[in-house]
């Protein structure tokens, strides 16, 4: 049987995390750090918000245009606007390139669980966005997710009041869109990634060191390249 690098060459690395942690300044970071080193990298980032009717649809929910949405519905969205890159994700992993993300599939297990305070309720969406996602659409499993987390709740509220210029930002229109306004939500969805466990292919960094500083950009980076060479080594792929 050929082993996972054979059939697929590239690598599907995720940046996730609450909003405003520093996910997009880190995959650009990697980005130039993965080409200074000859890797061809594709970047995405979702949800698209603006390129795709999908996209268009998740970014009037983020304006605030069709009020709150049941978790379950919402999922389908985020979930279809990724159906939508599957085939140039694919054709990238087998022609070696390093695919890169800021957010995936858990961005979306995370921030509608975290709106279900029934356990049992939670426990199902999360079975169905999974079954959804990796089973009927078959988007490829990451290789390696880092996820960014904050043992500060300050970094977790307002985090977009001084991005008002940001072009990412544009979709919200200068405001905090319908999950960054919610301090509750954002406080759910960092617990949740915190509580995730860490395996060879699931690394958190806390944007904060044992003394409770922000670490500067290069630090996160330093530490996420280390991550990243770890789960590129043949020995991960088997
Ligand atoms: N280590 C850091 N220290 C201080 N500020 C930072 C750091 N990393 C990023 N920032 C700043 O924090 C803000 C948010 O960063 P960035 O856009 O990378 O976050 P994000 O997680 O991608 O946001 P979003 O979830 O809204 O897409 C930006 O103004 C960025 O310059
Ligand atoms: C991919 C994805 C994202 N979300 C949420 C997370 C954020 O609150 C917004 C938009 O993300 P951005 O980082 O500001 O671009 O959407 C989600 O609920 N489900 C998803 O699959």
């Amino acid at each position: 049987m050929p082993s996972l690098s054979e059939i697929q060459p590239g690598y599907l690395i995720i940046i996730e995390g609450g909003d405003g942690l520093g996910k997009s300044t880190q995959l650009n970071m990697l980005k130039d750090q993965l080409e200074s080193q000859g890797r061809r990298t594709l970047t995405y980032d979702f949800p698209n918000k603006s390129g795709t009717p999908i996209g268009q649809l998740i970014g009037d929910f983020l304006r605030g245009r069709f009020g709150q949405v049941t978790p379950e519905f919402l999922g389908l969205a985020f979930a279809a606007d990724r159906l939508v890159a599957r085939k140039s994700i694919v054709e990238a992993l087998s022609a070696g390139t390093v695919v890169l993300c800021d957010r995936y599939v858990a961005s979306n297990i995370a921030f509608q669980g975290a709106k279900i305070a029934d356990d049992q309720r939670r426990a199902q969406l999360d079975g169905l966005l999974r079954w959804l996602e990796y089973e009927v659409y078959e988007l490829p499993r990451p290789d390696l997710e880092i996820v960014l987390t904050s043992s500060d709740q300050h970094y977790l509220e307002g985090a977009h009041l001084a991005r008002a210029n940001d072009p990412t930002r544009a979709y919200a229109e200068g405001q905090a869109d319908i999950h960054e306004a919610s301090s509750d939500l954002q406080r759910a969805v960092n617990l949740y990634f915190r509580g995730l466990q860490e395996t060879p292919a699931l690394r958190k960094v806390d944007i904060e060191d044992a003394e409770g500083n922000r670490r500067s950009t290069e630090e996160m980076a330093a530490i996420i390249w280390g991550a990243v060479m770890a789960a590129m080594q043949p020995s991960q792929r088997g």
